[in-house]
């Protein structure tokens, strides 16, 4: 599996449950940079299904949830020169989570999160999201993300 940036986060952050690495009933999703946007992919099960052949609109908005603060730790990440190791990576929470479903979302294929960062500014970033299967866009959404200081949480 590929490494993401939840791979640097430490264990008082781990346990989240769209992303965290230590969660093992959760979705241990991996946020990496693929060129200038984020990916994320998460395969369903049948059991994830809303209307027949389509995956449920709450697993998609926790997906995009998780890939959004991924990626703004990304973006600080890359924006203040960090070279992620250990467990360094700057972390952030989740201040809006907005979602727009386009289309069904079919269920039988692994799905694709991609993020563009729109803004960095302080501790704040702003990510614009694509959910996509089997090529298609279904779901589009937007995550404002803030960084939170290391103790927090603990
Ligand atoms: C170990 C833990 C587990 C962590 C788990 C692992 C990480 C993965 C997280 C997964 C995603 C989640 O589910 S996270 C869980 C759901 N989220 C939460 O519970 C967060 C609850 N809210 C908070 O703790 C707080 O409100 C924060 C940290 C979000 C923001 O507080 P703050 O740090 O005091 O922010 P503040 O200085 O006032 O504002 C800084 C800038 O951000 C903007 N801003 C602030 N809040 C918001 C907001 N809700 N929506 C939009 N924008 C906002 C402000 O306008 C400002 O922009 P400007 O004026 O500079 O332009």
């Amino acid at each position: 599996m590929m490494k993401g940036i939840q791979d640097y986060y430490p264990d008082h952050f781990g346990q989240c449950y769209g992303c965290g690495r230590l969660n093992e009933h959760g979705y241990q999703l991996k946020t990496a940079w693929d060129g200038e946007e984020t990916l994320t992919r998460f395969t369903p099960s049948a059991y994830h299904t809303a209307i027949p052949g389509s995956v449920y609109g709450g697993l998609l908005a926790s997906l995009i949830d998780c890939h959004g603060t991924g990626s703004a730790a990304l973006a600080l990440a890359k924006e203040k020169g960090i070279q992620l190791e250990g467990f360094n990576a700057p972390r952030c929470v989740t201040g809006s989570l907005q979602v727009s479903y386009k289309k069904p979302t079919p269920i039988d294929s692994t799905l694709e999160i991609r993020g563009i960062i729109k803004e960095v500014k302080g501790k704040k970033v702003v990510v614009e999201i694509r959910l996509l299967s089997k090529g298609e866009v279904c779901v589009t959404g937007e995550v404002i993300a803030i960084q939170v200081p290391d103790d927090f949480g603990k």
